[in-house]
C-alpha cells in the first residue's frame, strides 16, 4: 500500500491547531476543510495532463490540461464531510458519493447505515475522506463497499491515523493509496487515537 505522510509545514501547523482542546466547532471545521485541500494537492500529483494549443495574449501557446479524469469524492459520514469543501476546491466537477458508517462504542465494529454512490462508479477514481483512521474498521468497510460496486481505483485522505489502523488497512486493501497529515502514536482502550484530537464527528458538528 502506498502511504504518504505529508510533512509540509502548513499541514503540520494546521494539524497542531486542531489538537487544541477547547477549539471551537467553527475553527475545527475550517481546519478540516483546509487540510482536505492540502491533502488533495498531494494526492492528485499523478493526474494525467494533456498538452493542448490555445490562443494566448501573444499568439498560440501550449498549455497543460487535466485529462478528463473521472473522480468521485466519497466522504464517510459524519466527520468526512468536514474535509469535503476543501477537496472540492481543487476538484469542482467531481461527483460525490456518500457513505454513512458509525462505530459501535463498545466493540468498535463499523456499522454501515447509508450509501448513495454515483452511477458507473467502476469507471471512476474514488477519493475517500475520513479524518480519523483508528482501528481502520470504518475505512475498510467503506472500501469493501466501493469494491463491491466495481470501483478499484481508490485513494484515502485522512488527517490522523493510528499505526494499528494502517496495518489493518494494508492487510485488507494493499492496492489502495493512503494520504495522511500524521501517523500518531496509538489507540487507547476507548478506541481513540492518541494524541489525535478526540471525536472528530462531534467536533465537526458541535454535538456532545
Ligand atoms: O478507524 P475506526 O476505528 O473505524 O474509527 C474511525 C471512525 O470513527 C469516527 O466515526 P464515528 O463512529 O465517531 O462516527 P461520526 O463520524 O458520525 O461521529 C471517525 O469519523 C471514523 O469514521
Ligand atoms: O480518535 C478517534 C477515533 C475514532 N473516531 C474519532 O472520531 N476519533
Ligand atoms: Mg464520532
Amino acid at each position: 500500500m502506498k502511504i504518504v505522510e505529508i510533512k509540509h509545514p502548513l499541514v503540520r501547523h494546521k494539524l497542531g491547531l486542531m489538537r487544541i482542546c477547547d477549539i471551537s466547532t467553527k475553527r475545527f471545521r475550517e481546519l478540516s476543510s483546509e487540510l482536505g485541500s492540502l491533502l488533495t494537492y498531494v494526492a492528485t500529483d499523478d493526474l494525467e495532463v494533456e498538452i493542448v494549443t490555445i490562443k494566448g495574449w501573444c499568439g498560440l501557446v501550449k498549455i497543460a490540461r487535466i485529462k478528463g479524469k473521472k473522480i468521485t469524492v466519497v466522504p464517510i459520514l459524519r466527520a468526512g464531510l468536514g474535509m469535503m469543501n476543501g477537496v472540492l476546491e481543487h476538484l469542482p466537477s467531481a461527483r460525490i458519493s456518500i457513505i454513512g458508517i458509525y462505530r459501535n462504542e463498545i466493540t468498535f465494529e463499523p456499522i454501515p447505515y447509508f450509501h448513495k454512490l454515483v452511477s458507473n462508479i467502476n469507471e471512476r477514481m474514488a477519493m475517500v475522506l475520513d479524518p480519523m483512521l483508528a482501528t481502520g474498521g470504518s475505512i475498510i468497510a467503506a472500501i469493501d463497499l466501493l469494491k463491491k460496486f466495481g470501483c478499484n481505483n481508490i485513494k484515502v485522505l485522512s488527517i490522523v491515523a493510528a499505526p494499528e489502523g494502517i496495518e489493518a488497512l494494508e492487510e485488507k486493501h494493499p492496492d489502495i493509496e493512503l494520504y495522511l497529515a500524521s501517523i500518531d502514536q496509538k489507540i487507547n482502550k476507548n478506541g481513540y487515537i492518541i494524541p489525535g484530537f478526540g471525536d472528530a464527528g462531534d467536533k465537526t458538528f458541535g454535538t456532545k
